[in-house]
């Protein structure tokens, strides 16, 4: 099967490897907890100091929205797929034959609902998005109206899960989108969302689409 990627895959180097770092400072800090032998108060100030030097140098807000938004589609900021997102897992979706989207992902403590299983929001989050991209892949897409999940299974810290979702039908404006995610041949999760096909404008750009 040829797999098609639907999202941005991580760069080896520049933004996504810091942002990389970022998200693997977020992990280590997590699980130092605050009994370790360091000295948080002066970690702290170096962290700040490095962000605030990234922060002097960023753009104007409104100019990196415009920046943001200016792909075909694919987004880089967004906080499952995007890969300057140091939110992001980051999932990487491909489209499958079918119709369908899917990707691989394996989430580590920034994530935990109850002990040692992913929190459910989170799961929401990666099948929401998923469910929306599916959308974008069968060419009719839209907001999230509702959005439905059973939590059939815990979902378990890291391990290998898969995130898939697929448009099942369109009427009118209404997209009735599913999606699961597994871990093997066993379902942990199903989502039912019905998208309404309305889009924002995109900054910089007077279309919305
Ligand atoms: C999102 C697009 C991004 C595009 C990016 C493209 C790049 C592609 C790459 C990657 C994909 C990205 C994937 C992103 C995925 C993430 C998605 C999100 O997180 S979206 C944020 C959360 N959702 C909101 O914030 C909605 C807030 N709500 C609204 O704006 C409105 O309420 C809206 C649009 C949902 C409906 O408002 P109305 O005014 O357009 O619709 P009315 O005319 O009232 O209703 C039309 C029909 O829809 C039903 N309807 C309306 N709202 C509903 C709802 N919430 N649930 C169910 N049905 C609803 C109504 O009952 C009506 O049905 P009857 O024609 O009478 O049969």
């Amino acid at each position: 099967m040829t797999l098609t990627e639907l999202t941005a895959r991580p760069d080896e180097s520049g933004i996504d490897t810091a942002v990389a770092a970022v998200r693997r400072l977020a992990a280590a800090l997590l699980a130092a907890g605050g009994r370790v032998d360091l000295d948080l108060d002066d970690l702290a100030r170096r962290l700040s100091a490095m962000a605030g030097e990234v922060e002097g140098l960023a753009p104007e807000l409104a100019d990196r929205m415009v920046d943001m938004w200016s792909g075909e589609g694919v987004t880089r900021h967004d906080p499952v797929t995007g890969p300057e997102n140091a939110i992001a897992p980051p999932l990487v979706l491909c489209a499958e034959d079918g119709g369908s989207v899917a990707g691989t992902v394996n989430l580590g403590i920034p994530y935990q609902g109850p002990p040692g299983c992913v929190h459910g929001g989170i799961s929401a989050l990666l099948l929401d998005h998923t469910l929306g991209v599916a959308n974008a892949h069968a060419g009719t897409s839209g907001m999230t109206g509702t959005l439905t999940l059973r939590y059939e299974r815990p979902v378990p810290l890291h391990t290998d899960l898969v995130v898939r979702g697929w448009q099942e039908r369109v009427e009118g404006r209404k997209i009735w989108s599913h999606g699961t995610i597994t871990s093997g041949e066993e379902v942990l999760v199903r989502a039912e969302g019905l998208f309404i096909d309305k889009h924002l404008a995109r900054p910089g750009q007077e279309v919305s689409r």
